[in-house]
């Protein structure tokens, strides 16, 4: 079977792994490791399929980069000469987005707990949308405004009672959740009826997000069916017409062989099918359909590069091959039991002696596992591993445990690398630290 190489992934005449036509023990050298690297073509490509698919069919839409995924300078710039707009969920992705030079409205705010601080934030730097998540929020948005005397554009986040088949932990469309206003219980049409009649929110429509890793569109189809379903109710009840339907994100990614992604055009496709029909049944006007592609985006174009060091065999139990990262740089496998494919960068033409190993990390905990259980050939120490498909969720959810500095960061394109994030010294380890007096 070929081995599954992401975008621009390739061999190079030394066996070694190439991204975006830099060799990947270069960039080790260069930059160090643990060291993500990100490949711009592959960024820009998966951008490009959302919008381009809307674009074919004439809809009216917004792709919204879901920066939770991967937040840095770079990246919002990226997707910003893309085309794409992005949503935040803190003040911390806010000022990011903001310094970066993303324009204001382009951004929305989500959060299921956006502080007073926050909110006051996105009113005052004037954010495109506010994703109104609960009770509490219209409560203090509302005393924003007033006090402020503006009126902002807001979307009404539901939980509209889907289960999308993914884990437990990231599903988020079901009524049990924390996110959104529930439909069934009428909390949802509560969380309606107090905005319509308060002049300081302007509602341009609904949200729902089902959860993230989706592969199955069943999922987003009975979520897509529901909401329209509601929007004809409330039509026809508040004279309340959606000029704005959003879907939220979760479009599946390649980790492992077992995982079969649809295109980005393909879900867009899908989606597009869907609220037509469901429009042209209720005779409802078409609504502009947004999407929040997050790991989508930027996933498959992370490849992870570690340094093997220790390596530990149990006879007839397991081989131990550590690496200079772990947990504090990808949580996923202690997190979710994310399933990864890595590959031996120096070393990728090497067929023989392929041995079962366990890729763990350098952190003080027995669930720091990156793989539990991989082929690969024989590892040395110094050799060079790639852990593919961790450009979301990883840097986006690294930490500083066991004071570990985090990784830095490279976008590698047509050959040249820049760095975009720097490693972390040890002195970045200890700013905030005041010693006692
Ligand atoms: C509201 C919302 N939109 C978009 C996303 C992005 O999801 P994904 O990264 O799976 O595309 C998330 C995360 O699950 C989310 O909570
Ligand atoms: N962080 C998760 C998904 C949660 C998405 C954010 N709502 C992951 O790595 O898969």
């Amino acid at each position: 079977m070929k081995e599954w190489l992401s975008g621009t992934s390739a061999i190079n005449e030394k066996g070694h792994l190439c991204i975006g036509g830099c060799d990947t023990v270069t960039l080790s050298e260069k930059f160090g490791t643990p060291l993500f690297v990100y490949d711009v073509a592959l960024i820009r490509k998966m951008a490009r399929g959302f919008k381009e698919a809307f674009e074919q069919l004439g809809m009216k839409h917004k792709v919204a980069y879901a920066s939770k995924a991967f937040t840095c300078l770079a990246i919002y710039q990226l997707i910003e000469q893309e085309g794409l707009s992005c949503d935040v969920v803190s003040a911390g992705e806010l000022h990011t987005a903001l310094k970066a030079g993303m324009a204001p409205e382009k951004i929305a705010f989500h959060g299921n707990n956006k502080t007073f601080f926050e909110l006051e934030m996105a009113v005052n730097e004037k954010v495109g949308t506010i994703i109104v998540d609960n009770f509490t929020e219209i409560a203090l948005l509302s005393e924003i405004l007033s006090q402020t005397q503006t009126t902002q554009n807001v979307l009404l986040r539901l939980a509209p009672g889907i289960d999308a088949h993914t884990h437990e932990f990231i599903m988020t469309g079901q009524e049990d959740s924390k996110f959104g206003f529930d439909v069934k219980s009428g909390q949802a049409e509560r969380a309606l009826k107090l905005v319509l009649d308060n002049p300081h929110f302007c509602l341009k429509g609904l949200h729902c997000h089902i959860g993230s890793q989706i592969f199955n569109t069943e999922g987003f189809h009975a979520a897509t069916e529901k909401m329209i379903d509601l929007m004809v109710e409330w039509e026809h009840h508040y004279q309340f017409t959606a000029e704005v339907l959003n879907l939220g994100g979760g479009f599946g990614v390649h980790y492992t062989e077992e995982d079969e992604p649809l295109e980005a055009a393909e879900y867009v496709r899908q989606i597009a099918q869907i609220v037509k029909k469901s429009c042209q049944e209720h005779l409802y006007p078409l609504p502009e359909v947004w999407i929040e592609p997050g790991r989508s985006i930027v996933a498959e174009a992370g490849t992870t590069l570690y340094s093997v060091g220790a390596v530990k065999e149990i006879p007839s139990i397991r081989k131990y091959v550590s690496v200079d990262g772990g947990m504090g740089d990808n949580i996923r496998t202690a997190l979710y039991d994310a399933k990864y494919q890595a590959k031996v960068a120096n070393r990728m033409r090497d067929r023989q002696e392929l041995e079962e190993v366990a890729i763990t990390g350098k952190y003080c905990e027995s669930g720091d596992m990156l793989i539990h259980s991989i082929q690969l050939p024989k590892l040395h120490y110094g050799d060079l591993i790639a852990l593919q498909t961790t450009g979301a969720y990883g840097y986006s959810m690294s930490s500083n445990y066991n004071r570990n500095p985090r990784p830095a960061v490279v976008f590698v394109e047509e050959g040249a690398a820049q760095l975009v994030i720097q490693r972390e010294t040890l002195e970045d380890l200890i700013h905030l630290d005041l010693p006692l007096k």
